[in-house]
């Protein structure tokens, strides 16, 4: 589904990414945690063809189903967006459009793939949004962004993301602007996401919760590279690295403590 192979980023004429190495298959999860800075939103925003100006892959191969898109063209890439990749953001209620009511969004997004009527996609939306588990649907497609809250703008923009059939999604720390109980919603919601799609799902985050929970695979990033990488029960039970035992004794310390 998705292969990075040997990819490597800079900004500038700085390395931030160097030689990168692994895989996505469909319907798995895959998260990639490690240190600020490390790299992580950096190696995302290359898979989505989104490093800006300044960004640009200095080498490797991003290949979705075949394709190299590291030498995609902006317009191709717009299209994948659109149709078979989507996206999640930390502030997913800063992503949408604040004068557009929920229900002209997904409205909007569905017609991408297609002419689509209001009663039609209205239908698509309340049935992923009961999948997220979003009291009051019909509510939410009459509002606007700023109307709802953190935690329900968050699980709309998942909604959003599965309304599509996607076949990748990527997210980038989507629980990390949430407070701890809103963002166990979320990640409920994530986990149904996860259950209903068989797409790929490749999520940046800081929370082990959500690496616990849903991994099936995880990716440890220091310095721009990626020194551990297996299942979630080996990273979590058995870290080889040093730096990946520490990033764990971080994590039981920080949970010790909030007991
Ligand atoms: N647009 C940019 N221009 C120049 N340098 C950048 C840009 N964006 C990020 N960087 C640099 O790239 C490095 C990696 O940043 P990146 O955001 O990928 O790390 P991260 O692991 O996602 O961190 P965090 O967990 O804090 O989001 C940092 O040194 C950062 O300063």
């Amino acid at each position: 589904m998705l292969e990075i192979k040997d990819l490597s980023v800079s900004y500038g004429n700085r390395e931030i990414v160097h030689n990168v190495d692994f895989s996505v298959q469909s319907g798995e999860t895959v998260c990639i945690v490690g240190e600020s800075g490390s790299g992580k939103s950096t190696l995302l925003k290359a898979i989505t063809g989104l490093l800006g100006q300044e960004g640009h892959i200095t080498g490797g191969r991003i290949e979705f189903d075949g394709r190299n898109l590291a030498q995609s063209d902006p317009k191709e890439y717009r299209s994948l967006r659109g149709s078979r990749i989507a996206m999640v953001y930390q502030h997913a209620g800063e992503s949408m459009d604040p004068v557009m009511r929920i229900g002209r969004q997904f409205q909007e997004e569905l017609s991408l793939k297609g002419k689509i009527g209001r009663r039609e996609s209205d239908r698509k939306a309340t049935e992923c949004m009961k999948q997220l588990l979003l009291k009051e649907p019909e509510r939410i497609l009459r509002s606007y962004p700023s109307m709802l809250s953190g935690g329900t703008n968050q699980r709309v923009a998942l909604a959003l993301a599965m309304v599509m059939e996607p076949d990748l999604i990527l997210a980038d720390e989507p629980t990390s602007a949430l407070d701890v109980t809103v963002q166990a919603e979320v990640v409920k919601a994530m986990q149904n996401m996860k259950k209903a799609t068989n797409a790929a799902i490749l999520m940046v985050t800081h929370n082990m919760g959500v690496v616990a929970q849903m991994a099936d695979k995880v990716g440890v990033m220091k310095s721009g590279k990626l020194i551990e990488w297996g299942t979630a029960e080996e990273i979590l039970s058995h870290p080889v690295h040093d730096y990946t035992k520490m990033l764990m004794s971080c994590v039981l310390r920080m949970e010790t403590e909030d007991e």
